[in-house]
């Protein structure tokens, strides 16, 4: 277990271009000041729309905020109409690809083989891939447990070496009032991490919780998981910056246990 914690965000698609780029600057503001971010031990990063990329490298420039991608081709280059290469997205400076969302597999048809395609061209291209799995019903904790772990294996299956953060989002708690029970995540996310302990070449790898995340919960849920993926509870830049006490204070507290 590393003591950095990661903060990340999805804008999905929620926010058109006037309001993404003054979320942005907000953000770029919060994160210079902010003690954590600014001297690492809280990673955070920003996932907006394709068209949204660039802008949001720009606004972020000088600061520890990092920016990634939504989604990505499992191709490099080619007749891909529509696509973008996971190569140009680390050409223009994003660091991250989230691969296999529970909205691209449900409205899109992502299949599993499609998702471990994706997931080996952000790391073939030296991005981290932001790896989205978890249960689609609601079930008991350790069978989740097993169909995320299960996940995890066939998204990895060949992939080349390098760091993944694995966002672990019940698709039932995915836009809902709440976030999963705390119990449950933390079921599944040890078992997520013990899988990622196993299998080589993942080194800084680690699991983040998504699905109505927000201020409070990553108090709750304490070093059982690496960090949170934020959604709607994000769009208040106030309420990120709660989120990032939260998690200096978690960085502090793991710090203590790595030393
Ligand atoms: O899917 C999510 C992040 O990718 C979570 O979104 P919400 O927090 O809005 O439910």
């Amino acid at each position: 277990m590393s003591a950095r914690v990661s903060i990340g965000v999805s804008l999905k698609m929620y926010f058109g271009h006037a309001d993404a780029r003054r979320w942005f600057a907000r953000v770029a503001e919060l994160a210079a000041q902010h003690p954590a971010v600014a001297d690492g031990r809280v990673e955070c990063f920003v996932i907006p729309t394709y068209l949204q990329v660039l802008p949001a490298i720009d606004a972020v420039r000088g600061t520890n905020v990092v920016v990634g991608a939504q989604d990505v081709a499992t191709a490099d280059s080619g007749a891909f109409t529509g696509e973008v290469s996971a190569a140009e997205l680390a050409e223009v400076g994003a660091r991250l690809a989230e691969v296999g969302h529970a909205e691209r597999r449900r409205l899109f048809g992502e299949t599993d083989d499609v998702v471990a395609a994706k997931a080996s061209a952000a790391l073939r291209n030296g991005l981290v891939p932001v790896l989205c799995l978890g249960e689609a019903e609601r079930s008991s904790a350790a069978d989740a447990a097993a169909r995320t772990v299960d996940q995890l294996r066939s998204a990895l299956r060949g992939a080349p070496d390098g760091r993944v953060l694995v966002a672990y989002e019940p698709v039932w708690a995915i836009g809902a009032p709440e976030p999963a029970p705390a119990e449950h995540i933390v079921t599944v996310a040890r078992a997520v991490r013990a899988e990622l302990d196993r299998i080589a070449g993942r080194d800084g790898s680690g699991v983040i919780y998504g699905g109505s995340a927000g201020p409070g919960l990553l108090t709750t849920l304490g070093s059982a998981v690496d960090g949170l993926f934020l959604g709607r509870f994000a769009h208040d830049p106030a309420a990120l910056s709660a989120v990032l006490d939260e998690a200096g204070a978690l960085a502090d507290a793991r710090a203590e246990v790595v030393a």
